[in-house]
């Protein structure tokens, strides 16, 4: 049988004044997803969640959530909770008190959970009793999700969730949304950092001024066509030179962002897949040992500029 889409939106075009926010824009999520959103600063990411949230229609396309379509007017859809540009909380009320005055404005109908297992479940229970006026922003941050937690969303819409939070406060939050679509809920979540994304999203859509410049799976953007700079730490670094200029396919970068390094034992390679694996066989059969070996910046990344850079280059400077 096939999975249920969640969000499927055709043609949804919202335009801010002279400012075309989103332009024709068309996706589609499936049920028990984390689905991410990435673009660049005033990519259309804020605007295109707000509208899953109902805090906005559309002014063009058509848009279907949890299987119900979306029309002008339409109340915030059914089943679907969540926070653009930070959580809304009041500053001189404890958490508690915060998710209690959500949890009344609930309809009775909605299945809630109860004040104290969202605490419990972005791990706020010992700051249960304090004023959100002293929380930090990370602190805030999982407050705001544990509101959006409280009538067990079928989707959770969350702009910048990771924002302020420390590492520990990330695994946690991680882990609560990875429960949630093990569930069966739909998670869309918009970020810059690329590292979370590719932690916690199966699938991704690029905005890049308002479009979409690529949308589905993520492991599709790791393309081992693409050529990637990677950072290799060996045993002997002046053998590994001169093995990687010896083997084809492979460019040894000196100087520039990516190979501006003090550990003087790095080098700075690019090169597809293929070359680097031909790489890593003769420098072992060159007995020399291979310490480290990343790309500078994951595939991801490289993806996502490669896409959001082509797009600039290819727009008329009016259209920017
Ligand atoms: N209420 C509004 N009134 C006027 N312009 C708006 C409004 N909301 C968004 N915009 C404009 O629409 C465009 C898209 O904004 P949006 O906030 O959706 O981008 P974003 O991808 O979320 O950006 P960021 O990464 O900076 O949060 C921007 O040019 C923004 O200035």
């Amino acid at each position: 049988m096939e999975t249920p889409i969640a969000v499927r939106g055709r043609g949804i075009t919202k335009v801010f004044g002279d400012v075309v926010a989103l332009d024709h824009v068309d996706v589609s999520i499936t049920q028990g997803q984390i689905h991410g959103l990435v673009g660049p600063n005033g990519a259309g990411k804020t605007t295109l969640l707000g509208l899953l949230l109902g805090l906005a229609v559309a002014d063009e396309g058509s848009l279907e959530i949890l299987g119900a379509p979306l029309g002008r007017g339409s109340d915030a859809p059914d089943g679907v909770s969540g926070f653009v540009d930070g959580p809304g909380l009041y500053p001189t009320l404890t958490a508690r008190q915060n998710l209690a005055t959500v949890a009344v404005l609930s309809p009775d109908d909605v299945p809630t959970l109860s004040v104290d297992e969202a605490l419990a479940q972005v791990g706020l229970t010992a700051a249960a009793d304090q004023k959100v006026r002293g929380f930090s922003l990370g602190m805030r941050q999982r407050l705001g999700l544990a509101a959006a937690l409280l009538t067990r969303p079928r989707l959770l819409v969350l702009d910048e969730p990771s924002n302020g939070l420390d590492p520990a406060g990330k695994r946690h939050v991680h882990g609560v949304l990875r429960r949630l679509a093990a569930e069966g809920a739909t998670v869309v979540l918009s970020s810059h950092r690329m590292d979370d994304l590719e932690a916690l999203c199966s699938e991704v859509t690029i905005l890049a001024s308002g479009r979409v410049v690529f949308s589905g799976p993520v492991k599709k953007l790791s393309d081992e066509d693409r050529e990637l700079d990677y950072r290799v730490r060996a045993s002997d670094p002046a053998a590994t030179r001169a093995v990687a200029a010896g083997t084809p396919g492979i460019e040894i970068l000196e100087g520039g962002d990516a190979a501006a390094r003090p550990d003087t034992d790095v080098i700075v390679v690019r090169a597809r897949v293929a070359a680097m694996d031909e790489l890593v066989v003769r420098m072992v059969r060159e007995d020399i040992a291979v310490r480290e070996l990343a790309p500078v910046v994951s595939p991801l990344e490289a993806a996502f500029l490669a896409l959001t850079d082509q797009l600039a280059r290819t727009e008329p400077e009016a259209d920017r």
